[in-house]
């Protein structure tokens, strides 16, 4: 099996950015024993703290926010770092090359039920006409990511990634401790009737969605054998998708603050869309492909569809054409 570092440098990607991806990874391995031990590390629970969208910080969260935060800005390569758990950009180095963003635990409401969660990242090129420190740094548009990924803290630890080229997953090797190629190239299926969407949400849905759903459930046959699987974190669903086939979806809704329904679009949409696309799915956000949205705020969401592209041009089709 080949170790990460050869396929990297093989991939043609950078001595420094690859120093960056390996001290990310490096930290990761360390969220994953503490998560692997659970109660008997303390990182069950939650604070009493809020973030800046208003959701309780669990314990875990604010953990694996610190310790990304502190192996990053060590980094003389990084300038700022931007985060799920942080308000504003963190700054770094001022001359750092590099910019990274990241949920550093996703699925946070399956820390306390032993469910699957992870860690998302995404790396840019510093930007040279806005103050290395500021929000405005990470106002670029996905396609101008370097190298996304996420670390799934699961039954294996894997990691799936590109730096622009093929998604590659990687597993773990709890002998030695390093992260062996074990899927060369993940692809998407074209076709699929596997879907992730948190159903409870139907009655807060526009008259369009919910027509789509009622042709998926019960009103045309072209959906019969259709399968619902929602394991209420992102990273989880994507993987499934990415090994499968299926959709993503997390429609916006009528309810206040869900015009974008739930998805950010900086360290979850962007990098998630571009692993699905470099595995030749689809990733929309009402009809736009996402990874050309022009971001306006660190904090945005943006209302998700993502995965078998046959599956994402026909929710397109019917909720934004007809
Ligand atoms: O609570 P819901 O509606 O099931 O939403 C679950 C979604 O929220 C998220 O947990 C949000 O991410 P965080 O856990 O990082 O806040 C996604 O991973 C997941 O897809
Ligand atoms: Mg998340
Ligand atoms: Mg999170």
């Amino acid at each position: 099996m080949k170790r990460l570092i050869p396929v990297l440098k093989n991939d043609g990607v950078e001595t420094d950015l690859i120093m960056l991806i390996r001290t990310i990874l490096a930290t990761s391995k360390e969220i994953a024993f503490r998560v692997g031990q659970g109660e008997l590390a303390g990182v069950l629970g939650s604070t009493l703290d809020e973030n800046i969208q208003g959701e309780v910080q669990k314990k875990l969260d604010v953990i694996a926010n610190q310790l990304l935060k502190d192996m990053l800005l060590e980094e003389d390569s990084v300038a700022a770092i931007a985060s799920e758990e942080e308000d504003h950009a963190v700054p770094g180095n001022p001359d750092g090359r590099y910019i990274v963003a990241f949920d550093p635990l996703d699925g946070s409401s399956n820390i306390d039920v032993n469910g699957q969660i992870g860690t998302i990242f995404t790396i840019y090129a510093k930007r040279d006409d806005v103050p290395h420190d500021s929000d405005e740094q990470f106002v670029q548009a996905g396609i101008k990511q370097l190298c996304a990924g996420y670390v799934l803290y699961g039954p294996s630890t894997l990691l799936v990634m590109s730096t622009g080229g093929p998604t590659r997953c990687y597993t773990l090797d709890l002998t030695h401790g390093g992260f062996l190629l074990t899927t060369p190239e993940m692809t998407v299926a074209h076709e699929s009737k596997e879907f992730a969407v948190n159903m409870a949400n139907y009655r807060y849905w526009h008259e369009t969605i919910q027509t789509y759903f009622d042709n998926v459930l019960y009103a045309s046959q072209a959906f019969e054998k259709s399968s619902m699987r929602w394991s209420a974190a992102m990273v989880g669903d994507i993987h499934r998708i990415l090994s499968r086939g299926g959709t993503f979806l997390y429609p916006e809704d009528k309810r206040a603050g869900n015009d974008n329904g739930k998805i950010r679009l900086l360290y979850e949409a962007n990098p998630l869309s571009m692993l699905i696309e470099n595995a030749g799915g689809q990733a929309s956000a009402r009809g736009q492909r996402i990874l050309t949205i022009e971001p306006h705020s660190l904090h945005q969401r943006v209302a998700v569809v993502m995965g078998s592209s046959s599956a994402v041009a026909f929710f397109n089709r019917t909720v934004y054409e007809s």
